[in-house]
């Protein structure tokens, strides 16, 4: 099926309140439609006149389309809040994976447009972006219909949104829900936010919560004006994270057209937290290991050293201490990070209560970001339903379903309304060996590119080829034919 997806647009879509003919989304209609369906999007909660106004005119205009119409609410909060909206239509279009989706990008905040780009980028679903030329631009003076070409990237989108928006980052109080298995840890890092540039290492899986903490000791500090900076090592070949990590100058290498402040600098006074630092290679953390012991670092092309004044939070979601035993990370810059070490438990391992407990957390907090003026009703069968899934992916996992939920539902919420991989029985994923089955997948994906390391990272999905790498020492595959 071919899905058409827009926003419409408040301003250009209407005037004096009335559906505008030389609108983007009329005009679409006029010329280009050609899709089995149109999902209309707005940013309410509901009884937007405006929608409902848009669709009865296309529907009376265009009746051959009438049945292809929907409009969808999406609660957004702040129409200029990139990652909420970002996280919304990411829901949105991973529902829709099985269909060919244009998006048509002209209707909407600069912000909509944005988290349109960042999706087709990062998600790669089958998502071609078009946008309209206006008639007073065009030489026929008809509107044109512009595919706009953008690559899509092996960066995770997290990674986009987190380097664009460093800023954004805020959270109150209310935000940390310390639980019993935690109030260990966040008493630690309490004592911790008191010292002024005491480096840590915050361990734990994937989605348990280490840059929320590490921005609560930022927030906790005294250096909580400065900002807090994160970064996701992983993400980067060598040459990037350290032109990133310590700015360049004019000059230093093909495209470097101005001097440009690294991390280091914009976190100046503040935090910088590294994400998923076992990942970086020995050139990497050679040259961190350097600014730890000197204090000292050179951004790339330059022979001025700066001074650091920044306090370093490193997470990581593998064991550290084993990296270096079997050589692959530095002991002497395992000690400088380690100078405290957090570990943040799995769900899994926090019991029925604390699950339960960040449900009624998210419930409430999404409430609140929904502008919902009730709360979402879980069924009993839903409690149970979630009280059995093991939420690999952790905290982030269990917020993202509550997130996605408020999306698509208004008041309660049933268990046939959960996705069909969450209510499995348990027993089905009990016995699978998911190691095996990784290891297997590599070794294949390998063989079937000729050994080509970044063809097989794209493929199997990794965000980055250090993780394909790193797997391919831990599952110690060996091929014979390797070329790349
Ligand atoms: N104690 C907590 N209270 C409330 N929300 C939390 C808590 N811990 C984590 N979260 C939420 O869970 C989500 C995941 O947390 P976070 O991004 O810090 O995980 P992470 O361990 O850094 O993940 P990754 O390793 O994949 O980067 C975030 O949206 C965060 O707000």
């Amino acid at each position: 099926m071919k899905i058409l997806l827009s926003w419409y647009a408040f301003k250009n879509d209407f005037v004096d309140a009335e559906v505008d003919t030389n609108g983007p989304t009329y005009q679409f209609y006029q010329y280009f439609f050609n899709h089995d369906r149109h999902i209309i999007l707005s940013s309410m909660t509901g009884e937007d006149l405006r929608l409902e106004k848009l669709i009865n005119r296309l529907s009376l205009d265009f009746p051959a389309h009438k049945d292809k119409l929907e409009g969808r609410y999406m609660a957004i909060r702040d129409i200029i809040d990139m990652p909420e909206i970002k996280t919304k239509i990411e829901a949105l279009l991973l529902s829709l994976q099985a269909d060919q989706i244009d998006l048509f990008i002209s209707p909407g905040t600069p912000a909509m447009q944005v988290a349109w780009y960042f999706c087709h980028q990062s998600l790669k679903l089958p998502t071609t972006l078009y946008q309209t030329r206006a008639p007073r631009f065009t030489k026929t003076n008809r509107p044109e219909l512009v595919a706009v070409d953008v690559e899509q990237s092996v960066i995770p989108v997290s990674v986009l949104v987190k380097e664009g928006l460093q800023d954004a980052g805020h959270t109150d109080a209310s935000d940390y829900l310390i639980t019993p298995t935690l109030k260990t840890v966040y008493d630690r890092a309490d004592k911790l936010a008191q010292t002024d540039k005491v480096t840590c290492l915050i361990q734990g899986a994937s989605g348990t919560g280490k840059e929320h903490l590490a921005r609560y000791i930022h927030e906790h500090s005294e250096r909580r004006t400065g900002k807090f900076v994160a970064i996701n090592c992983s993400a980067f070949g060598d040459s990037l994270l350290e032109s990133r990590l310590f700015g360049y100058e004019k000059g230093a290498f093909t495209g470097a057209e101005k001097r440009t402040d690294g991390f280091f600098d914009i976190a100046k006074g503040g935090t910088l937290f590294l994400d998923e630092i076992g990942d970086i290679t020995p050139y990497m953390q050679q040259s961190l290991l350097r600014v730890l012991q000197t204090g000292d670092y050179t951004p790339v092309g330059s022979t001025k050293d700066r001074k650091s004044d920044v306090r370093i939070i490193a997470a990581t979601h593998q064991s550290l201490r084993e990296a270096c035993g079997k050589g692959r990370f530095r002991w002497d810059l395992f000690y400088r990070l380690s100078v405290a070490e957090l570990r943040l438990p799995a769900l899994s391992e926090r019991g029925q209560e604390e699950k339960r407990a960040l449900l009624d957390h998210f419930l409430r907090k999404k409430q609140q970001i929904f502008r919902r003026p009730k709360r979402l009703v879980l069924s009993t069968a839903v409690y149970r339903a979630l009280d059995q899934y093991q939420f690999p992916g952790n905290v982030r996992e269990l917020e993202n379903l509550i997130e996605s939920l408020y999306v698509f539902y208004i008041d309660k919420v049933d268990v046939d309304d959960l996705p069909s991989w969450l209510t499995q029985p348990a027993d089905d994923l009990a016995s699978f060996d998911w190691s095996s089955h990784e290891k297997e997948l590599i070794r294949k994906a390998l063989i079937y590119f000729s050994g080509n390391k970044a063809k097989a990272c794209e493929a199997l999905g990794y965000g980055s080829i250090n993780t394909l790498v790193n797997k391919i020492r831990q599952y110690d595959i060996t091929l014979h034919n390797k070329a790349d």
